[in-house]
């Protein structure tokens, strides 16, 4: 498989800090890879320099093999998604897109409103909208250039676990109908657990692991899952064919992450949390720390 990042001994220091110790690591064609570090080890700062935002001291860069830096093309086959949406609030969702589609002349607005329901908010302006809406209206305006891949630093960050999960769905349908990489920041383990297909891992400006998710796992075929539901003897009565217990506020269960959640859906059960304790375990061997210690 082909790569559409490839990263080589990339440094960047600021006056006081190290922000990128020579990292390396590449992220591969039609993946949904999760850039995965607690605060402050360096994601942002990555993906600063894979826009072009940022000149990194040393290494190699190639973002769909050109240097970001010098090649502001780039930014017509790629799009980057934020944290949050930072376009005037004063807009309205349908000329916001329609102004951005100008710019390429590829994708039919219309058509990306109807792909994301925004119909009915097409005449509201994106200060009105709540947070899971302006993100979702952020992605969309990341389609307008029909993109090959998408870089997103946090984009569901300030979402609530509803809209976070419908962003995350509508990632994998891109993902799959589309073929657009995804590059996924977070510093949320948990969040990115049931989409993403590849891992990069980056603790204090440095990779501590980058593969697939079921080589990070060791090929695991049992998942040890933590998930956090609106209906707890509901999803127990559910997962009865599991082995599955609660543990306090939470529901323990080992097996593959898919068919749970498929059988605690089917019953109606709403998942607020989930974590797969084997990916927190992973952290925690390569770098003697807890991940869930370092969330500020
Ligand atoms: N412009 C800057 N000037 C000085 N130091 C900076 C600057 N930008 C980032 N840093 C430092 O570089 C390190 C990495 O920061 P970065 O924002 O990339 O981390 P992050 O993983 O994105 O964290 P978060 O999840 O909090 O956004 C931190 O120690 C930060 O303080």
């Amino acid at each position: 498989m082909s790569s559409v990042i490839e990263v080589f001994g990339l440094t960047k220091s600021f006056k006081r800090s190290i922000a990128l110790n020579n990292i390396s690591f590449s992220v591969e064609k039609g993946s949904i890879t999760g850039f995965i570090g607690p605060n402050g080890s360096g994601k942002t700062t990555t993906i600063k320099i894979l826009s072009g935002l940022l000149k990194a001291n040393k290494g190699k860069v190639a973002v769909l093999g050109m240097n970001p830096w010098d090649n502001p093309k780039i930014r017509e086959r790629i799009s980057i998604v934020f944290d949050k949406l930072y376009f005037p609030q004063l807009n309205t969702v349908e000329d916001f897109l329609y102004d951005i589609a100008s710019l390429y002349q590829r994708v039919d607005p219309e058509e990306i409103m109807n792909e994301f329901n925004l119909e009915r908010f097409r005449k509201r302006k994106l200060a009105e909208l709540s947070a899971g809406y302006k993100q979702k209206v952020q992605l969309a305006s990341a389609l307008l250039n029909d993109p090959e891949l998408i870089i997103a630093d946090e984009p569901t960050a300030n979402l609530d676990p509803t809209a976070r999960n419908e962003f995350n769905s509508i990632i994998t349908n891109l993902n799959k109908k589309k073929g657009i990489t995804f590059f996924i920041s977070s510093h949320i383990l948990s969040e990115l657990e049931r989409v993403i297909t590849h891992v990069v891992m980056i603790d204090r400006g440095r990779i501590v692991a980058s593969s697939s998710v079921n080589a990070f796992l060791g090929e695991e075929k049992e998942d040890k899952l933590v998930i956090l539901v609106d209906k707890p003897q509901e999803a127990l009565r559910a997962l009865s064919n599991y082995e599955a217990r609660i543990s306090g506020a939470y529901i323990e269960v080992k097996g593959d992450i898919k068919s749970i959640v498929n059988a605690i859906d089917e019953a109606k059960v709403k998942i607020i949390m989930i974590r797969r304790s084997s990916l927190d375990d992973a952290f925690l061997e390569r770098t003697g720390r807890n991940f869930q210690d370092n969330l500020q």
